[in-house]
């Protein structure tokens, strides 16, 4: 190529440097320049750009039995289960387990209410191993909140809602054990290590999976640092990212996993941890409602969990299902409204918040799990769906088919008799296992209570179902409801709601976006490109915007997404503060145009909780 021409391209393809006016491109769909706002690879492949000419792009390769991707309650308690079996029959297997946090737990967030059933099957000894269990349940209750009153509901015995012998943890902190016992037990850890691609042998079946490459641009081109990621081959490997995985969403479609399923539906939840004045303290007391500020259409609740962790502390939180229609709904600004009820407040007033975070969570229950196998690996936890969503609990769920998953990869990939007629090994008897197991049972009886909601009365026509057909039948009426289909899909035009008022926050209980997403944490490498990425730039402004007035700016939890006037002063622009984000997952769940592609960012990226 002529090198006139190759500088001219260069500088092309360098204009994200420039303003974002100069910056404009005509790669859109609808061929209008817009600003450049998307520079991943996973977008714009580096094989056909310039600036990565001649850059190494050789990975180095290591293979293990096992690899599991995600260091959460699913991914532990899997690797967990295959060295207990290995050790006990003096096996030798190689298990490694990479989680994208700088530190096992740093990314979890949950409520949480633990059931200690399958922690009671994993580690029967935990109270002499200390597992961070310091909160017996000692006080359950639940109720509707209308704007000023509180009415409270019976929990009658074998409702979902009832808490007796549960456990109220820091689910991080109980996630970070998890992650010692797994070390004790010889498997290799590797914090800060995001998995971020799926390799294939040539028979199709799973290989293993890349770790991310680090030392990359904002503007895409490779820094003098650049390192390539590493390659982590197995003969099984384990994906358990939790709610809405990156790697899982590519292995739907890649092995079709979906399609005898029904969509998977979300909600997210917001949460703050508190330290409160000591005589508005009640250890062990389980508090859930639902209604106000939500309308009887919005699904979702609260919580707030008084913990015994050698100070006043409780953790509070409300969860919005992803299905609401009103694109001014912003859940952060609903929750912050949440705290002012009048049975709320007063047990924070004097207190201090000293954390904030946010999470999506599965809702959709039996009737959206995927195919849970494919050759070369499988599914466990909160990634396919094992959430209980009218108990909000799925740390059981996720423990329990992490072990299933563990017992059916030992007894395969130990058993010379059994030959795998792919390169990476298929399990499908995980599967069969875990549909004998009480996870099957347990979601099965309750998977008509979610889809109930959707009914003329919302949240009053769900609790009646809840209340005569879950109470009597529990779940063996001879009918599956269905849910309403994908969340994305669920938003009105803008035109057709009316805007939602909400209270300026007080700076005691209620609190704006930017001083709660400091208190996560979180913090990314600012010159990467936005790991956040778009598939067509030019769909925010032309379609977010203009049908639904950006609804990205309220859903996210983090102030992520902004739109700002075009510095030309015609026009409007996105901008993607990447830094902010809290991994949630909420924007690559609830975009109408489900245009934003969330991928992992660099390195260790993301929020630092501490027991959220
Ligand atoms: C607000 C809220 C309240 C909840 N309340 C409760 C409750 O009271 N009781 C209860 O039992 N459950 C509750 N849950 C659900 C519970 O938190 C989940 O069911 C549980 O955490 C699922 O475990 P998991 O291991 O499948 O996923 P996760 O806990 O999400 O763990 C997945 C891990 O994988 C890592 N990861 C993801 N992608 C990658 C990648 N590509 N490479 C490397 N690492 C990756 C993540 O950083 C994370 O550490 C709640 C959830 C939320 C959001
Ligand atoms: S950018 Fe997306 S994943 Fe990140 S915090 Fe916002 S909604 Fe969540």
């Amino acid at each position: 190529m002529h090198e006139v021409f190759r500088q001219a391209l260069k500088t092309l393809q360098n204009r994200s440097h420039l303003p974002p006016q100069v910056n404009a491109v005509r790669w859109s769909s609808s061929d209008a320049p817009v600003p450049r706002i998307t520079t991943h690879y996973t977008v714009h492949p580096r094989d056909k750009d310039l600036r990565w000419e001649g850059v190494e792009m050789e990975r180095f390769a290591d293979e293990a039995d096992v690899v599991i991707v995600g260091g959460g309650p699913a991914g532990l308690s899997a690797a967990i289960r295959l060295k207990q079996l290995a050790n006990a029959q003096e096996k030798e297997l190689r298990v490694c387990l990479v989680e994208k946090a700088s530190q096992i737990g740093a990314h979890t967030l949950s409520g949480a209410c633990l059931e200690p059933s399958a922690l009671n099957e994993l580690i029967p000894d935990w109270k002499e191993k200390g597992a961070p269990l310091n909160t017996p349940v000692t006080e359950d209750r639940f109720a509707i909140l209308t704007e000023k009153y509180r009415i409270p509901v019976p929990i009658l015995p074998g409702l979902p809602m009832n808490n007796h012998g549960n456990y109220i943890v820091r689910l991080g902190h109980f996630v970070r054990w998890l992650g010692e016992q797994a070390e004790e037990l010889g498997v290799e850890m590797y914090p800060g290590y995001a998995a971020s691609e799926v390799l294939f042998h040539e028979d199709g079946s799973v290989k293993g999976i890349a770790t991310n490459d680090v030392g990359i641009a904002k503007d895409g081109s490779p820094k003098d640092v650049f390192e390539r990621g590493m390659e982590l081959h197995a003969k099984v490997t384990i994906f358990g990212e939790g709610c809405h995985g990156h790697l899982a969403k590519q292995l739907y479609k890649h092995f079709n996993l979906r399609e005898n399923c029904q969509p998977q539906t979300y909600a997210i939840g917001l949460k703050e941890l508190w330290v409160i004045d000591e005589k508005k303290w009640k250890p062990g007391r389980v508090d859930h409602s639902v209604g106000w500020p939500l309308n009887r259409n919005t699904y979702g609740g609260s919580f707030l969990y008084h913990l015994n962790e050698g100070e006043p502390m409780v953790a509070l939180g409300l969860v919005v299902g992803l299905d609401y229609s009103n694109p001014y709904l912003s859940p952060f600004r609903e929750f912050q409204r949440w705290k002012h009820h009048p049975s709320v407040a007063p047990t924070l007033e004097g207190g201090s918040r000293i954390a904030y975070g946010a999470r999506a969570l599965n809702e959709g229950g039996f009737q959206s799990l995927p195919k849970l196998t494919f050759p070369g690996g499988l599914l466990i936890g909160c990634s396919p769906g094992f959430m209980n969503v009218p108990k909000i609990k799925g740390t059981h769920t996720a423990m329990k088919s992490g072990m299933l998953a563990a017992e059916a990869i030992f007894a395969k990939v130990t058993d010379e008799s059994l030959q795998s007629e792919t390169a990476g090994v298929h399990v499908p008897e995980y599967e069969q296992s875990l549909k004998k197991s009480w996870i099957w049972k347990e979601l099965y009886a309750v998977r008509n209570i979610r889809p109930s909601f959707h009914n003329y009365f919302g949240l009053y026509g769900g609790m009646f179902y809840t209340g005569v057909f879950y109470w009597i039948f529990r779940g063996k009426e001879p009918w599956t409801l269905k849910h309403s289909g994908k969340d994305a899909d669920q938003l009105k035009p803008a035109k057709d709601c009316t805007p939602i008022e909400y209270p300026k926050p007080d700076g005691k209980i209620s609190f704006d976006l930017l001083s709660s997403v400091a208190l996560s944490g979180t913090n990314h490498e600012g010159d990467q490109p936005p790991h956040l990425t778009l598939m067509d730039d030019s769909i925010p402004v032309a379609k977010n915007l203009a049908i639904y007035d950006g609804p990205e700016q309220r859903f996210c939890p983090a102030g992520v997404y902004e739109y700002v006037p075009l510095e030309t002063g015609e026009g409007m622009r996105l901008q993607i503060n990447a830094q902010n984000c809290v991994h949630c997952k909420t924007c690559d769940i609830k975009d109408p145009s489900q245009n934003i592609n969330w991928v992992v960012p660099e390195g260790s990226g993301g929020p630092a909780y501490n027991g959220m």
